[in-house]
């Protein structure tokens, strides 16, 4: 993992824009994996801001959400279908064809989950997988536990998790239970993992990240063995290791 540690949440999303924004120039047909999150919102508006000067085009773009909410249709406030379009697609100049997340809708999850991770590898995987981490470790909705083989599947999500995630919803009782997220197995076929991590909440599993063995009850540390993998880091998250 190369770790670049920036001074703010700001300096960390523009290095994370520069890297795509670079990239998505020299492959106008790149295929991206997408985080939702709060932590990738600063790069989304960067990128925004690029494409509307017409510095960087999307027409050519794929993208690959991780993960839905089980339950939620795309016009719930709360689902990462609504997320992604609220803060991303509608912005750009994307062709909405070419943009894919789970359906958390389906009568058949088990089915979703098939169709959703062959559609990704007939596009032929992820050139770039940008991901957000859990405060447990998890990547995606990889909770803790998840085996590193999984493809796109079904997961119950960890009490912690629903906690975390309650500050988006009234209260913790309509989070749902369970998600669709791509698994560690297609998130390490990437051909490039940017990893995004940023705030003080973040510290202790920032460490584990780079100062802990990898383990499957820390699902992010697999990216230790990843061959192509930028973590970026701000400082209000080093600084409670290094003070
Ligand atoms: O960026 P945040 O809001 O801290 O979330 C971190 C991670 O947690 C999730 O929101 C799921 O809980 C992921 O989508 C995200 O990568």
């Amino acid at each position: 993992m190369k770790i670049i540690e920036s001074k703010n949440y700001l300096k960390m999303s523009h290095t994370a824009c520069q890297i795509l924004a670079e990239q998505i120039g020299q492959n106008p047909k790149i295929k991206l994996g997408l985080a939702t999150g709060s932590t990738p919102i600063g790069l989304y508006n960067r990128l925004i801001h690029l494409n509307k000067k017409k510095e960087i085009s999307f027409q050519k773009v794929t993208t690959f959400n991780l993960d839905e909410y089980v339950g939620l249709p795309a016009t719930h406030p709360n689902s990462y279908h609504y997320f992604m379009r609220e803060n991303f697609f509608q912005h750009i100049d994307i062709n909405e064809a070419n943009t894919h997340i789970p359906n958390g809708m389906a009568y058949d999850l088990e089915k979703e989950c098939i169709r959703y991770q062959q559609v990704i590898e007939t596009a032929g995987g992820m050139d770039i997988q940008v991901l957000g981490l859990g405060e447990n470790g998890h990547i995606g909705f990889n909770e803790p536990g998840t085996s590193f083989s999984e493809e796109t599947h079904i997961i119950s999500l960890e009490k912690s998790t629903r906690e975390a995630n309650a500050r988006f919803f009234d209260n913790i009782d309509q989070v749902p239970k369970k998600a669709i997220t791509v698994g560690i197995n297609t998130i390490m076929q990437s051909k490039q993992v940017i990893l995004l991590i940023s705030g003080e909440t973040k510290a202790e599993a920032y460490n584990r990240l780079v100062n802990g063995g990898i383990t499957e009850t820390f699902p992010a540390s697999i990216l230790q063995k990843h061959k192509n993998c930028i973590v970026l880091v701000d400082q209000e998250t080093t600084f409670q290791i290094t003070n």
